[in-house]
């Protein structure tokens, strides 16, 4: 119901201290002017009571004459003429007041005199401030740079009475927002906060009819208006502007309405003159659209990238200064963090004086070279050690090894002297003197595996499995102390004891049973080499030694040997002292002489079983063979004879009638006719077997030996025979063995050179000289050919192998390769790459231009195949007269050359009474401390002996040169 009272529209009367307060006029002059203009004045006007009312016409007759702003005073003028043309048009303009609110939707019918015209013109200029402001807030833009924040507040309020008339409620919520950001967007801070300050007051006004409508409304502006200056943030003002957009559009709402109507029945329009609906319909209608608030946000943040990105270039207004630098000075401050750490650090390491950053590269790449540097020297220094390795099998023998370290063997069997080794050219050298002998010419020696490791051919055997087997045992002594008699009584005695047969061959091993009934397999060997070349093929044959001595004779040089040769073997020995039957035996003497080679028999107290024995009339040989047995069932020997046999060859003939025959000790296992087999080089099937009473047999236990026919090639003694399932493993075992022979060979095979010809001759490598002959004209290759030829002789046989007119080709280095040639040219020249493939391929080219020359030069090389003759030359005597000892030098002989002239690289011997002591060469030779290169008779010197101190007063120093004198050969 009172809705309808509510919409009237009429302008209300404005209370005279109001209108004071807004034309800034005094109530007497109000008065005055209103009873000039002739207006009746009621009771309360004449007593000049503040609250009197003013109707409309009298307030704008007072805006008219006292207000300072022309556009209100147009404004009131045109009201008037509206008002006077309805007045016109209805032709009672008396009976009501002029028409208040022509903007108004529904002219004010009602009669009601508009008693509460004040919310708005109330809310709005509130402030002392100007007074004027009030009536253009909404949609004046020709407002005053501080009228925003009014109008924004104003704007709600202005609001509901709107929306009382007219429905489309939007409108209010349309223009807010956007009045909003821009009155937050133009006002500083400080106008912000004035507003907030401006805004409170505007609750004491609402005292009047309208008071619950506009205080929701802009008591949010106000706050948000408020926050915006808190935040220091344009941007966050006026994002809180736009969201009171929300709140605020509810206050339009009709609910707010609602509101209104309970609150204020009457908003009449009791003074319907006042303009204030006028102006407010002139924003109201300006519909501009929805607004999404969502899209509101989104359109913040890009604004507000945007802003950050237009820092630099700051927008016109200069009221948006302040917020838009700062908010400029804040995007700035994100890069310019790193920028500013930046610059400190390089500062600091400007001030640090570490050079900054030149300095640190220098630095770092003076380290990557050094770096680099030592790598490269690592590299050459191991491919240098690896150039220096020698690899090569134990047992080598020494020809071998001299072959292996491309040196003479003359060479190597005199460093061996030097060293205190006999060794002769096919002696097998033990890894210690291997490794001795090599170090002597700067080789580190690295052993090859046994192949038999290898290709792992031999497993190991469960206990459940094995079986005890007979020893194996080796008779070894000095010559004619009676082995072979022993060995032979042995054998006779067991023939006796009841053999079927007899041991009629020999077979270099066999088996025989005694008188208890146990079994012992003798080998025998000659000498101790065989023994040496098995341990050299990794085959500990043998169990146990037994050492003969005669007791006759005395312990020699070959039984020490045969000791050592034990005891390097680890086997246990047994001391036979033979010959007792002897008158001139004497055991004891024997037994001593052994303690002192560290034996100590048990007649001595010691471990060592010894048994007195004559091989010829066979006496304690009984005895002699049970100690054999006690000894090895203290070994606890065994074996699994159900196991593919491995066995070690101690013996290889080539019979006339059976072919190769070997004689193979079987360690472990059976071998059976049929078995396939692979032993050193060759592999194959045992056709056939026979043992040592040469009867043929089909299988072959634990320690038995055997002879195996039908093998293809002879092996040696000491290579390891292994049975094997299956034919064509033993058969890939063989070839692989023979390629790394091959490779081995291969690798240590160099071709020919006219400067090493003499050498390898020597080593009986070559006794031919193959050369290609190359020349400019067929006339001098066919008469260099025939010279070189005419070289020959019963020694040496020149071969031309190939000769021919014209440059030398890469057919002619690689006919050279394949007949290990060497070139020689006459007048011509190798073509291009030619040079380097000869030398890729070691092949030795030798240009002439004189015919003579290449014919001189190869009888050279071919009389080189001569030893050369060393011959000695005495250079001087010297005297030993005083001797001093210095640190890190040894000793000094202070010396007396007596004849002769002393060189610093002679060689010396030391003669101590008249034999000499010691053969060396002179490491230092000084006059007054200063090295000198010789020193003359007469003239006293200072000489040190390279490796030897033990140099005394009254000693003679004999120096010589040794020369070496090349043999012709009588072409
Ligand atoms: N009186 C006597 N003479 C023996 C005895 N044993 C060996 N002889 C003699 O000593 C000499 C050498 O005997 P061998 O059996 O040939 O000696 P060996 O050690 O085998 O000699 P090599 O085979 O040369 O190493 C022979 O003439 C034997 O007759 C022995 O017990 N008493």
């Amino acid at each position: 119901m009172p809705v309808t009272r509510k919409r009237s529209n009429k302008p209300k009367r404005v209370q005279l201290f109001k209108a004071t307060r807004e034309l800034n006029i005094a109530t007497k002059t109000v008065v005055t002017a209103l009873r000039e203009r002739g207006f009746e004045l009621d009771a309360k006007l004449e007593a000049e009571d503040p609250n009197a009312r003013l109707s409309p016409e009298m307030y704008d007759a007072l805006v008219e004459a006292y207000s300072d702003d022309a556009d209100a005073k147009a404004r009131v003028r045109e009201r008037r003429e509206q008002i006077a043309a309805k007045e016109a048009e209805s032709g009672d303009g008396a009976a009501t007041p002029p028409a208040e609110a022509p903007s108004a939707e529904e002219p004010a019918t009602e009669d009601e005199e508009p008693v509460a015209p004040a919310e708005p013109v109330v809310d709005v200029p509130e402030p002392d401030e100007e007074p004027v402001a009030p009536a253009e807030p909404v949609i004046d833009t020709e407002a005053a740079p501080a009228a925003p924040d009014v109008e924004a507040a104003a704007e709600p309020v202005a609001a509901a009475p709107a929306a009382e008339a007219a429905p489309p409620a939007p409108e209010p919520e349309v223009e807010a927002p956007v009045a909003e950001a821009q009155a937050a967007e133009a006002a500083p801070p400080a106008e912000a906060e004035a507003t907030a300050e401006a805004t409170p007051p505007a609750q004491p006004t609402a005292e009047g009819g309208a008071a619950e409508t506009t205080p929701e409304a802009p008591a949010e502006v106000t706050a948000a208006e408020a926050a915006a200056p808190a935040t220091d943030d344009a941007t966050d003002a006026e994002a809180s502007g736009t969201t009171e957009a929300e709140p605020k559009a509810e206050p339009a709402a009709p609910p707010v309405q609602g509101e209104i109507d309970a609150n204020t029945p009457t908003p009449a329009a009791d003074d319907a003159g006042i303009v204030r609906a006028n102006r407010y319909g002139l924003t109201g209608t300006k519909v501009l659209g929805k607004i999404d608030l969502s899209g509101l946000e989104g359109g913040r943040r890009k604004r507000k990238r945007k802003n950050e990105d237009a820092a630099p270039a700051p927008g016109a207004a200069d009221g948006g200064k302040p917020s838009r630098g700062k908010k400029a000075k804040k995007g700035r401050r994100a890069p310019d963090k790193g920028e500013v750490e930046k610059n400190v650090q390089e500062t600091l390491q400007k001030v640090s004086g570490t050079g900054g950053n030149k300095r640190t590269r220098q630095k770092r790449r003076r380290a990557r070279r050094d770096e680099r540097a030592a790598i490269r020297e690592a590299r050459q220094q191991e491919m240098l050690e690896q150039a220096q390795v020698l690899r090569v099998m134990e047992f080598i023998s020494t020809g071998d090894l001299a072959e292996a370290m491309n040196v003479s063997v003359t060479e190597v069997i005199s460093k061996g002297f030097g060293l205190g080794m006999m060794v002769s050219i096919n002696q097998r050298l033990d890894a210690d003197a291997i490794t001795l002998l090599a170090d002597e010419f700067d080789f580190e020696v690295e052993f090859m595996e046994d192949i038999e490791e290898e290709f792992n051919l031999e497993t190991e055997d469960s206990e459940e499995d094995l079986v005890s087997r007979p020893p194996i045992v080796t008779i070894m002594g000095h010559v004619d102390h009676g082995k072979t008699s022993l060995l032979d009584y042995i054998r006779q005695a067991n023939v006796i004891a009841g053999e079927a047969g007899g041991i009629t061959q020999h077979i270099g091993a066999y088996q025989i049973t005694t008188g208890d009934g146990n079994e012992i397999t003798f080998l025998d060997t000659p000498g101790h080499e065989a023994f040496t070349a098995m341990r050299a093929r990794g085959a500990q044959v043998t169990d146990l030694v037994v050492v003969v001595v005669a007791a006759d004779d005395q312990v020699m040089p070959q039984t020490i040997e045969a000791i050592n040769h034990a005891r390097a073997a680890e086997v246990p020995m047994v001391v036979a002292i033979n010959k007792i039957d002897r008158d001139t035996a004497n055991p004891d003497k024997i037994m001593a002489q052994l303690a002192e080679q560290g034996v100590q028999v048990e007649q001595y107290g010691g471990s060592v079983q010894c048994e007195l024995i004559s091989a010829l009339n066979g006496t304690n040989v009984d005895e002699l063979l049970e100690k054999i047995q006690l000894e090895a069932d203290l070994l606890e020997l065994t074996a699994n004879p159900d196991r593919y046999a491995v066995g070690t060859v101690v013996e290889a003939r080539l019979d006339k009638g059976r072919g190769v025959v070997a004689t193979v000790l079987v360690q472990n296992g059976t071998i059976e006719e049929g078995d396939a087999y692979v032993v050193g080089l060759t592999s194959g099937r045992v056709r056939a077997m026979f043992n040592e009473r040469d009867e043929r047999v089909k299988v072959a236990g634990p320690a038995s030996p055997v002879q195996i026919l039908g093998l293809s090639d002879a092996p040696e003694v000491g290579d390891r025979l292994v049975v094997m399932e299956d034919e064509r493993d033993a058969r890939e075992i063989a070839s692989k063995r023979l390629q790394l022979i091959r490779e081995q060979t291969l690798h240590q095979r160099r071709h020919v050179t006219l400067a090493d010809l003499s050498r390898r001759m020597a080593l009986g490598e070559i006794t031919n000289l193959n050369i290609v002959v190359k020349g400019d004209v067929g006339g001098s290759v066919e008469a260099l050919s025939d010279a070189l030829l005419k070289l020959s002789n019963d020694e040496v046989a020149v071969q031309i192998v190939h000769s021919g007119v014209g440059a030398i080709t890469e057919s002619d280095v690689m006919l050279a390769v394949a007949s290990d040639a060497v070139i020689v040219g006459f007048q011509v020249r190798p073509v291009a790459g030619v040079r380097s493939i000869a030398e890729r391929e070691e092949i030795d080219i030798q240009l002439y231009s004189v015919i003579y020359d290449a014919i001189a030069d190869v009888r050279d090389a071919l009389e080189g195949l001569l030893e050369p003759e060393q011959k000695e030359t005495v250079t001087s005597t010297i005297e030993v007269r005083e001797t001093f000892r210095a640190p890190r030098v040894g000793t000094i002989a202070g010396s007396y050359v007596v004849e002769g002239k002393v060189s610093r690289n002679d060689r010396v011997r030391v003669v101590r009474d008249g034999v000499v002591a010691y053969t060396g060469v002179i490491d230092t030779l000084r006059r007054f401390k200063e090295d000198v290169k010789e020193v003359a008779a007469g003239y006293e010197c200072g000489v040190t002996v390279k490796n030897y101190n033990d140099i005394k007063v009254g000693d003679q120093f004999e120096t010589y040169v040794v020369t070496e004198e090349k043999r012709t050969l009588a072409v």
